[in-house]
């Protein structure tokens, strides 16, 4: 019998998540039946979405939704074979059960050189989100001017990259003067420090005169206020993330853009990545060329230990990771 250990949502967040919202449970696993298969994680993934998500999806006393790399280490299946690693939906586990049908293998030309734990950032979720939300819904061409905030982020270091691939001027901000050293080495235009600027305004406007053509938005709140009264004409702006709203207790104001959305003929669109499933192969094969070609480059946040999940998350949130946050088991 194997024992896994499990984080559980303990109290539903109120305001900013605590580590006393949650509480660390063991699990003894039953032994395998028939076209089962037994894992292990290996990386397991943090991301903003398990806050607004909690609320909606979990009940108090359920495992915490999220994703992980794992390592098939026992199998009742003849499809899988022990040592294949795996992208899994299966929640902040130490070790479960599958049947197969919700495990992603990682692609075939994975190359041994490259650290799975990709897999949970730039050639996974928050990858194909900066391709699909640039693709499809900025449909950036070549010689705009993007804008990107949380530009230092697992979704939004990779826009400013493909952005650049894609023959865009690209200008980001992030929350701390080392992000934007990142940004800066990573090939952005211009990139600024968003909490020691004195005018937002005036910030945006020094770094792209001419105003933006997509805003890859990744916070909402005042910062699309101001950035919206800088788009050009036509302009388009995806709207991926609000993670300045998540962690309210009570809703913030605006931002009222219906004026400039009039004058300036604009186009606003929400999308999940999930909306492409059906193309996450194309998206993956695209993003592990550009990492292997040097193209794109990748960071992450590893806290090391499974106990230290809350903590990771938590962090995530404050702005603490330069990078994908992900766990190492
Ligand atoms: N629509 C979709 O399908 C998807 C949407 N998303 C969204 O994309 C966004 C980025 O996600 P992801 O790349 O995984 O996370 P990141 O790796 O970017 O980490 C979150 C970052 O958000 C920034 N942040 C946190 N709080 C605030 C705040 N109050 N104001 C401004 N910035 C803040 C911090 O960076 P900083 O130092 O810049 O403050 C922090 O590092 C999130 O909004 C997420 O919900 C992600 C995946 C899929
Ligand atoms: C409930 C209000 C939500 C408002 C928008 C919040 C966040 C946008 C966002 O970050 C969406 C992320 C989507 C991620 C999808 C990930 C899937 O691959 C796995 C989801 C995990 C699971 O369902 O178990």
């Amino acid at each position: 019998m194997v024992t896994a250990k499990v984080w559980v949502l303990k109290k539903h967040f109120e305001g900013f998540p605590k580590i006393s919202n949650f509480d660390l449970k063991e699990i003894e696993l039953p032994n395998l039946k028939d076209g089962e298969l037994l894992l292990q994680s290996v990386f397991l993934s943090v991301d903003p979405y398990m806050r607004p998500y909690s609320r909606r999806d979990m009940k108090e006393g359920d495992v915490m939704i999220g994703t992980q790399v794992a390592r098939i280490v026992e199998s009742k299946n003849p499809a899988f074979t022990v040592g294949v690693f795996v992208v899994a939906r299966s929640g902040w586990r130490t070790h479960f059960i599958s049947d197969g049908k919700d495990l992603q293998a990682l692609p075939s030309s994975w190359p041994e050189s490259l650290p799975r734990s990709l897999a949970l950032g730039t050639i996974g979720m928050p990858g194909l989100t900066a391709y699909f939300g640039l693709l499809e819904v900025c449909k950036t061409k070549p010689g705009e001017t993007v804008l990107v905030n949380a530009a230092a982020g697992a979704v939004g270091s990779v826009v400013g990259q493909l952005a650049k691939i894609w023959g865009c001027k690209v200008v980001g901000c992030a929350g701390s003067d080392d992000k934007v050293a990142y940004l800066k080495k990573i090939g952005f235009d211009e990139a600024f420090n968003y909490k020691t600027v004195t005018s937002l305004d005036e910030a945006l406007r020094k770094a792209s005169p001419d105003g933006y053509d997509c805003f890859f938005d990744n916070v909402g709140g005042e910062f699309a206020s101001v950035a919206i009264n800088q788009m050009k004409k036509y302009g388009r702006i995806a709207v991926c993330g609000a993670i300045s709203q998540y962690n309210d207790t009570v809703p913030q104001k605006g931002p009222y853009v219906q004026i400039p959305m009039i004058f300036k003929e604009l186009r606003m669109e929400g999308f999940l990545v999930t909306s492409w499933n059906n193309r996450w192969e194309e998206g993956l094969k695209a993003l592990l060329k550009w990492v292997m070609e040097g193209k794109v480059k990748c960071h992450e946040q590893v806290t090391e230990g499974f106990e230290n999940m809350p903590a990771a998350f938590i962090g995530m949130l404050k702005g603490e990771n330069l990078g994908k946050a992900v766990v190492k088991v």
